[in-house]
């Protein structure tokens, strides 16, 4: 599912990243732990498309992503990609269906079955009863969940999340691992996560531990 090859990056004298090597076989749920500043987000985000590399090359779904032009990217991402950040950016008109709805519109699924899915993940998150509520009358910890059912809408083959439970409390964050190894299951999704969450790197297939640019 991802291949990177010798991945460097410097933002300006400061090298982050110092020659990154990292396979992930399609339905492995990966962590990447590491203590601050060892590069994590920069990996996640260069792996994810966000970021290009100063050297080396990403291959994603058996396609060569390191180079690709804008609108091939994003028509990429939004097939194939789900992303989990702590910032999450939900659009404050739109509710939290709505909301979780938007990339399955973008792809041009049919609207019903978008729907459906979108309740069905909001559920699963614990969201339920918040499902008609905007941004502004949800907890930061609600937020972060219709943040991630949004990432999930289009079934994507590969999901990114930084830091997923870092606002979350311990029976939320659970309730969000347990998703996650349940897509996997019934998905065979692949999923790599930056995190400092014991029991969330424990539970993964395998752990990737980063320590000043390089995989230790
Ligand atoms: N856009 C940027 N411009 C300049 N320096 C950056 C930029 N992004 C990251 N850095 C620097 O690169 C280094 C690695 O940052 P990164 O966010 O990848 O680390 P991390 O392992 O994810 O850390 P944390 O656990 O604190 O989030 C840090 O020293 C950071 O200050």
């Amino acid at each position: 599912m991802l291949e990177a090859r010798n991945i460097h990056k410097a933002y300006g004298s400061v090298e982050v990243l110092k020659g990154v090597d990292l396979t992930v076989q399609e339905g492995e749920i990966v962590s990447i732990v590491g203590s601050s500043g060892a590069g994590k987000s920069s990996l996640l985000h260069i792996l994810g498309t966000l970021d290009q590399p100063d050297q080396g090359e990403v291959m994603l779904h058996h396609t060569k992503v390191t180079g690709m032009g804008a609108r091939q990217l994003s028509a990429f991402r939004n097939q194939y990609i789900g992303f989990v950040f702590q910032f999450h950016h939900l659009l404050p008109e739109f509710n939290s269906l709505e909301n979780v709805c938007i990339p399955g519109w973008i792809a041009k699924r049919p609207k019903k079955e978008v729907e459906n899915r979108a309740e069905d993940l909001l559920k699963r998150l614990g969201l339920g009863h918040r499902i008609d509520h905007k941004p502004s009358a949800l907890s930061g910890g609600e937020q972060q969940r219709v943040a991630v059912a949004r990432a999930l809408i289009n079934n994507p083959r590969i999901v990114f999340a930084d830091e997923p439970t870092g606002n979350l409390d311990s029976s939320n964050a659970r309730d969000l691992h347990e998703l996650f190894f349940q897509l996997r299951k019934e998905l065979n999704q692949t999923f790599l996560i930056v995190t400092h969450n014991e029991e969330l790197a424990q539970m993964s297939d395998r752990v990737v531990h980063m320590k000043d640019g390089k995989i230790v």
